[in-house]
């Protein structure tokens, strides 16, 4: 079903054939857009084109006609007004790369991806300013989970932006009878909310499979927003952000949630998986393992207290026993657990 607005059909791009770039594809036909999904699998895309469905990421639901597949990069992009990239953060860059000789000047370019760029530390939105100069950028971010969009439950997520227009135009496009887009100016805290979301994901999977209470969880998730918030404050974002649905509201689903990869991530690695062994389990993108080793390292370049990205980089890359970090965590300097710091974090 299409909610009326006023924004007139567009061909809309969306990079990458995954969960989620396939949920927000479907959306945006549903909105009577006209959808190309750039996907590198033949096997995938002929699936789309027989029987309407990705079997591989989306398993039994229905896709709109309306969304076409392409496995050509150059006539996917070429007459776009709108390029969604979801690839992971891993292939954001040389995929942008390869799509920026093909794309019209006119596109507006927005990620759906939640990630750092290793070594650059930049996040996706920069890598779009850097690569794709002149074109105007936006982010989508919030508790998004892909089976649920497609299931069709009630989901909100924010549109990014600098730009007012882009922002209000992203809304109308993708808001419909089960899915609100909402705005942020906030760029920076949005893009970066969504990244750090899932390193705590993985802490709070672990502490389920050993048996957390619900003590323990509200202690965890209450704990992670202000540290995220923290470092993220202090590289610039708005601290209100976190408030949000980019900020609590994804920190939430992606701690609660076993269809959240980083939370099963965790969760493996608490019953006693090696990193590698829960990783292949997975078998799709979990964004938080590299990230973790970012934060971690600029982390202590700046010397900000991120108590538990410590304990979760000591138990995963220092083969540290979890029991250990527990104790350690508990038994930290209590001067430094100040609830509110400065910026209301
Ligand atoms: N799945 C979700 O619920 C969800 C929700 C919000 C945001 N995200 C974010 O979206 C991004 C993508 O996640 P996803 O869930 O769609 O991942 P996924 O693992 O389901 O799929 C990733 C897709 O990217 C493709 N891909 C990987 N490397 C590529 C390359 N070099 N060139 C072209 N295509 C390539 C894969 O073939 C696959 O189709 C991640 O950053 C994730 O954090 C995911
Ligand atoms: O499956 P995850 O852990 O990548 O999380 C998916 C979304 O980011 C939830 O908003």
């Amino acid at each position: 079903m299409s909610q009326s607005n006023s924004l007139a059909s567009c061909k809309v791009t969306v990079l990458g054939g995954g969960s989620f770039g396939t949920a927000i594809a479907n959306i945006a036909a549903i909105n009577n857009h006209q959808v190309k999904l750039w996907m590198r699998s033949e096997k995938q895309a002929q699936d789309i084109i027989d029987n309407r469905e990705n079997s591989r990421y989306l398993p039994g639901y229905q896709l709109h006609e309306q969304l076409q597949p392409s496995l050509d990069l150059k006539d996917a992009v070429s007459d776009a007004d709108y390029v969604y990239v979801a690839v992971p953060s891993k292939a954001f860059r040389s995929v942008v790369e390869e799509m920026v000789p093909f794309l019209p000047k006119k596109a507006r370019l927005i990620s759906l991806t939640k990630g750092i760029e290793p070594h650059s530390f930049k996040l996706m939105s920069q890598l779009l300013q850097e690569l794709a100069v002149g074109h105007e950028v936006g982010v989508i971010s919030g508790p998004n989970l892909a089976k649920e969009i497609a299931d069709d439950q009630i989901t909100a997520t924010v549109i990014a932006s600098y730009s007012q227009e882009l922002r209000r135009d992203v809304q109308e496009m993708l808001s419909f009878h089960s899915f609100r887009v909402y705005g942020n100016p906030d760029i920076y805290g949005v893009e970066m909310a969504g990244a750090l979301k899932n390193i705590y994901a993985i802490v709070t999977g672990m502490a389920v499979a050993l048996g957390m209470a619900e003590n323990t969880r509200a202690a965890i998730i209450t704990r992670s927003l202000a540290e995220m918030s923290r470092f993220a404050v202090r590289l610039g974002a708005n601290p209100m952000t976190f408030l949000g649905l980019a900020g609590v509201g994804d920190l939430i689903v992606t701690c609660s949630s076993k269809l959240s990869r980083n939370y099963r991530v965790g969760y493996y690695i608490g019953e006693g998986q090696t990193l590698k062994q829960a990783i292949k389990h997975i078998g799709e993108t979990a964004e938080g393992i590299n990230t973790l080793r970012m934060v971690y390292e600029k982390s202590k370049e700046l010397d900000i207290y991120m108590p538990l990205v410590n304990g979760l980089y000591k138990i995963i890359y220092q083969d540290c026993p979890v029991e250990q970090v527990a104790k350690m965590l508990m038994s930290g300097d209590l001067a430094q657990d100040v609830e509110f710091m400065s910026a209301g974090v």
